[in-house]
């Protein structure tokens, strides 16, 4: 899905929002071991493109169901799940019908079946072990926070190259040397690599990660980063999301006072970031690295 690579890439197409595609293929291997996963298993079959977009609020919706879950909610309709998910019901029924048949009508969705649904769409029913690089401030929160775990993503190496943190426990882990790096990640059997580093040392932790043969790697850094084609990237930065409600903010400001503004497009939104420090203006196209705050 990936094209070519580099800092001035900024257009790649698979991190649009319309009409990137992820595939969904059902039969792919499953460890879910929930007692509704059988039947979920077998009924879905289908091998559809779904938009990157579907793909973001369907982790959105994923979180709603934990919560429902969690509440011991069996049962939910359309109206509601998109309620809480802060979607439009019509919005929240297309994308649920990327999955195949769903929901009973006039009865709901089973909140269980429909998790592992989704889970299995999103990749997350064979689990992934995730290795972090760079075990600051924000390293140190992201290993501190409980969601990850509770989400199918278990904490499996932190890295660093300072000697005052390398042997030091965070959470359950103890900081290893980034020279054990590439062969760590291989014995851990890690999936994805988080960076957290200051943005000098971003691209070569990228770098060690693709060497170690993870596919799935998070920057937290501004820059961006060249990987190969394989290798999907994900970059997440929270000052740009400001910038974006900003923005919005304004405009509907403006909007309200039916002042002539720049239009915008919709689909722009919250969820797409620029790929260099220096933003992009909303709906300005097609964008590298998107983030993964949803809707
Ligand atoms: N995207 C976001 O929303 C967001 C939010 C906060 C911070 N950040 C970025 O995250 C990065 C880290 O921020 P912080 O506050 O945690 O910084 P920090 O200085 O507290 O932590 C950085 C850590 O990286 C380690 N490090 C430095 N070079 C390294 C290398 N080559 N290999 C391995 N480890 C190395 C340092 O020893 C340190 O432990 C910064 O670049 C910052 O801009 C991004």
């Amino acid at each position: 899905m990936s094209t070519g690579r580099g800092a001035s890439d900024v257009t790649e197409p698979h991190q649009t929002h319309e009409p990137v595609a992820q595939r969904v293929t059902g039969a792919a291997g499953s460890s879910v071991t929930d007692a509704a996963s059988a039947s979920v298993t077998d009924s879905i079959t289908q091998d559809r493109v779904i938009p990157q977009a579907t793909v973001t609020r369907l982790a959105a919706y994923l979180r709603v169901l934990g919560v429902m879950s969690d509440r011991g909610t069996s049962i939910v309709s359309s109206e509601e799940l998109a309620q809480a998910s802060g979607v439009g019901s019509a919005k929240l029924r297309k994308d649920l019908s990327f999955l195949g048949p769903n929901g009973v009508r006039g009865v709901g969705y089973d909140v269980n079946r429909l998790r592992i649904r989704i889970e299995r769409a999103l990749g997350l029913d064979r689990g992934h072990k995730v290795v972090l690089v760079g075990v600051g401030n924000l390293g140190k929160a992201l290993v501190g926070y409980g969601g990850f775990s509770r989400r199918g993503f278990e904490m499996v190496g932190l890295f660093d190259s300072d000697a005052d943190r390398i042997g030091s426990r965070v959470g359950d882990l103890v900081v290893r040397s980034t020279e054990e790096l590439t062969v760590a990640c291989r014995e851990l059997n890690a999936t994805i690599g988080v960076i957290s580093t200051p943005d000098e040392a971003a691209q070569g932790v990228c770098d060690q990660f693709v060497s170690a043969g993870l596919r799935c790697i998070m920057s937290f850094s501004p820059i961006a980063l060249d990987v190969p084609d394989h290798v999907e990237l994900r970059r997440v930065d929270l000052a740009v999301e400001m910038q974006v409600l900003s923005f919005n903010s304004a405009r509907n400001a403006d909007q309200a006072s039916s002042a002539p503004r720049v239009r915008v497009a919709h689909a722009a939104s919250a969820s797409s970031v620029p790929s260099t420090s220096s933003p992009a203006p909303v709906g300005a196209g097609s964008t590298r690295n998107g983030s993964v705050i949803a809707p």
